[in-house]
């Protein structure tokens, strides 16, 4: 048997909680919502190329109160107040963890900040079927990240389009070389690198730096995780890289958005 990681953990749990969820609300109740609530997705995708088309960086500012590598890393955690300092702060679109039981998330999370601001919100959580991305955008997400290292393949072709069918735009995150590869075999215009490996939690920045190479030019490449640092921002802008995932660093300081523009001006 293969050894337990942290991501396996996570994945292993996912599958309980959207039995428990599932008896809750089922999915024609869900699609009932989605109805009801009668919104229209904000481009997510759209949010990024706009702050690159202006020459700046497009910043996912992520909204997030632990982790498991992490702990705890903010205290006092109002969603709605971050949100705001992040739209102030120039942010191009806004990430919500709603994983409960490792990051210590909520969907409430979202719809709070969803409701606060008019910036594109991705739901950051670990999607491994179908009733998740029905429920991201019940709860009013924009955008719904898919993890590549999660997923079979053919799954992750199901799980994509069935969120593009919901108008939603989709992040496809990897790790290695491998991932990529599947990655590119579908049409999205995101590519996120993630630079932390979730089986080990190991971060480095070269992982944006290796992959890149093997990225086509009609894609964009979003560096995620263990961005911390101006000097870490100006080594991703002089490889091309123009789009970023923060938390940490932001979440760190006592004005989330204010950090964000000192980072990125
Ligand atoms: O806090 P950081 O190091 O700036 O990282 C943010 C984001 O990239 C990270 O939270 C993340 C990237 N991919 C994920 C998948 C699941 C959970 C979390 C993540």
């Amino acid at each position: 048997m293969e050894t337990p990681t942290v991501l396996r953990k996570i994945v292993a749990r996912k599958f309980e909680e959207i039995r428990e969820r599932e008896q809750k609300v089922n999915r024609d109740q869900l699609l009932q919502i989605i109805k009801d609530n009668n919104d229209t997705p904000r481009g997510f995708v759209n949010g990024m190329e706009q702050k690159v088309a202006q020459g700046h960086a497009a910043v996912i500012a992520e909204i997030k109160k632990a982790s498991p590598s992490k702990g705890v890393i903010r205290e006092d955690f109002y969603p709605g107040e971050i949100a705001r300092s992040y739209a102030r702060g120039g942010a191009a679109c806004l990430s919500v963890l709603t994983d409960v039981d490792f990051f210590q998330g909520s969907n409430e999370y979202l719809q709070q900040v969803r409701l606060e601001v008019d910036l594109p919100v991705i739901r950051k959580d670990f999607i491994v079927d179908e009733y998740q991305v029905f429920e991201a955008r019940a709860i009013g997400a924009d955008c719904i990240l898919l993890i590549v290292a999660c997923l079979q393949p053919e799954r992750l072709k199901a799980l994509n389009e069935l969120a593009m069918e919901l108008g939603m735009d989709v992040l496809v995150e990897v790790h290695n070389a491998e991932e990529l590869e599947t990655a590119l075999q579908l049409p999205n215009r995101l590519i996120g690198i993630n630079n932390r490996n979730l089986h080990n939690f190991e971060v480095t920045l070269d992982t944006t730096f290796d992959l890149l190479q093997s990225i086509p030019d009609d894609r964009m490449v979003v560096t995620e995780s263990g961005i911390n640092t101006i000097d870490d921002i100006a080594a991703m802008r002089g490889h091309n890289v123009n789009a970023f995932l923060v938390g940490e660093a932001f979440m760190r300081a006592d004005d989330p958005g204010h950090r964000l523009m000192e980072m990125f001006n």
